[in-house]
């Protein structure tokens, strides 16, 4: 059954949220406070990059609709999404004030029939009581009388990874609902039915995996939800600084550990998905949300010493890179090194806590000349990075007298260069994968030296096997 849904905020989450109620039958509006971006998204035109947005955005142009106006979003909703950010505040608990301004318009604008606020955002405990509180204060602000029964507020959280935004959202592996009220329960799981039943049919452009089958639903209380978020958040990030740690080990004893990740990783118990050794965990979330784990456990009297220990791990990947490129290298001061990825993970030009900035800032601190290359993000680069970095568009631009080359971003696409051709370009022939991504047996046959992140280094030979 259709329903009516607003959704607070169009960025990775609020318009993927958007666009995949539309697709599957539901009419939508879409609130953003940011001019541009809502001027933008009406010519179908996205704000960042993510796979088959445009597509999508043209796909659903009768069912969804964008504006900047509070009064023009709620009062018809019968379901609302706050999907705003909540960037780390300088104590590392998230700064609530976009959730806060969400839910005082929402307040002030609330219709007459029964609504659930839903909150997409990643926020901690208790941030759905305090929700609740300011909706019905603005209400009463508004418009003096009772509120009670005309809405309630529920947790969603959001699972889903930038760069297969849409399609996270479509094959979702499970839909988490949060709530102390059974009709907000009960709504929710009628907006999400078509999901949950796999039953509405797939884009052309994202076929649906095989093997697909119903998506888990599991309703809890509201505390539950919000923590499931970041639970998750914090146990991914930990398992890929578990692998990078014993990268390290791996490094000293002589073992290889994607083959290690692998024989791991085979085990039902421990999967092998986020095994991938290299440069460590960035981007919006990960960094953010296990900070504000720490935050929410120190508030409570806890030390989460294995999150900490994580978040460790993951800082020293960074420097691990730079003493590999200073053993080789000896001197970093006045090198040219030419950094392969500004993203914080391929198929995005999302450039928030990206590894790859964080390695570039550790080299131009040491006195090193950084000139860095990306498949997307680079005119994104431009405008808010503020490193002295050059860019190059081009592999030969890149290269050109470079002193290494340092792979920092997992893009496909850097596998298929011509190595082979570009060699010469290089002043030294020396590759230090940090996501170990390249093929290294291939590259060391074509006269490279070759450092991953705990695997055997390979010295230029012909005869590698
Ligand atoms: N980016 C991701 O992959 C994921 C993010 N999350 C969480 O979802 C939330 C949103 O994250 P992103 O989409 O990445 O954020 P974002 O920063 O890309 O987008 C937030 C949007 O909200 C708008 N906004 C701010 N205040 C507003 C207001 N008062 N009214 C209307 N619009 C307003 C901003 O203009 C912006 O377009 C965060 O809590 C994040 O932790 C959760 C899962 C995945
Ligand atoms: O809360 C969020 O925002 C999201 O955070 C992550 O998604 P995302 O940050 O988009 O990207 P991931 O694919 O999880 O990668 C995060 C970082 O870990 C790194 N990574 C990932 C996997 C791996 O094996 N090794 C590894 O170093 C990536 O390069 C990247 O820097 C989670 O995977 C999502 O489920 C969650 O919704």
């Amino acid at each position: 059954m259709s329903k009516r849904v607003a959704v607070v905020g169009t960025g990775y989450v609020g318009l993927t949220t958007a666009l995949s109620l539309a697709y599957i039958g539901h009419r939508v509006v879409a609130l953003d406070l940011d001019e541009a971006k809502v001027r933008a998204l009406k010519q179908g035109n996205p704000p960042f990059f993510e796979p088959h947005l445009p597509e999508m955005l043209s796909l659903v142009r009768d069912r969804l609709s964008f504006t900047t106006r509070y009064e023009e979003a709620i009062p018809g909703a019968e379901v609302v999404f706050i999907a705003v950010g909540t960037p780390p505040s300088p104590e590392g608990s998230p700064d609530l004030t976009q959730v806060q301004e969400a839910a005082r318009g929402i307040g002030q604008n609330l219709g007459e029939g029964f609504t659930v606020v839903v909150n997409k955002s990643t926020v901690p405990v208790g941030s759905g009581n305090y929700v609740e509180a300011l909706v019905r204060r603005a209400f009463q602000e508004a418009h003096g009388g009772e509120v009670d029964g005309r809405f309630a507020v529920a947790s969603n959280p959001e699972f889903l990874r930038e760069g297969q935004a849409l399609y996270d959202s479509l094959y979702p592996d499970r839909i988490v609902v949060g709530a102390e009220d059974r009709r907000a329960l009960e709504v929710l799981r009628e907006l999400y039915e078509p999901i949950l039943e796999q039953s509405f049919p797939a884009p052309a452009f994202l076929p649906r995996p095989e093997r697909m089958g119903a998506v888990p639903f599991l309703t809890t209380g509201l505390a539950s939800a919000e923590l499931i978020k970041y639970g998750a958040n914090a146990f991914l990030a930990l398992k890929i600084s578990f692998i990078n740690e014993l990268s390290a080990l791996a490094e000293r004893v002589g073992a290889d550990i994607q083959d290690v990740a692998r024989g791991i990783g085979l085990d039902s118990r421990i999967g092998p998905r986020f095994l991938q050794a290299g440069l460590g965990w960035g981007g919006s979330c990960f960094p953010k949300d296990t900070l504000a784990l720490l935050a929410m456990g120190r508030e409570y009297g806890l030390k989460l010493s294995i999150v900490e220990a994580a978040r460790e791990v993951n800082r020293r990947q960074r420097e691990r890179v730079v003493e590999k490129l200073l053993s080789e290298l000896k001197v970093l001061k006045g090198r040219t090194l030419a950094l392969l990825g500004l993203a914080f993970k391929p198929h995005t030009d999302d450039l928030r806590e990206s590894p790859a900035l964080e390695l570039a800032r550790l080299l131009l601190d040491r006195g090193a000349f950084v000139r860095a290359h990306d498949p997307v993000a680079l005119p994104r680069a431009r405008r808010e990075v503020d490193l002295p970095l050059e860019y190059a568009e081009t592999p030969e631009d890149l290269l050109k007298g470079a002193d290494a080359v340092v792979l920092a971003t997992d893009w496909p696409e850097y596998r298929t260069w011509p190595w082979g051709e570009l060699k010469p370009l290089l002043r030294t022939p020396l590759v230090v994968d940090a996501r170990n991504h390249l093929d290294g047996k291939a590259l060391a046959r074509l006269g490279y030296r070759y450092l991953g992140m705990g695997v055997p280094a390979l010295a230029p030979a012909k005869e590698v096997v």
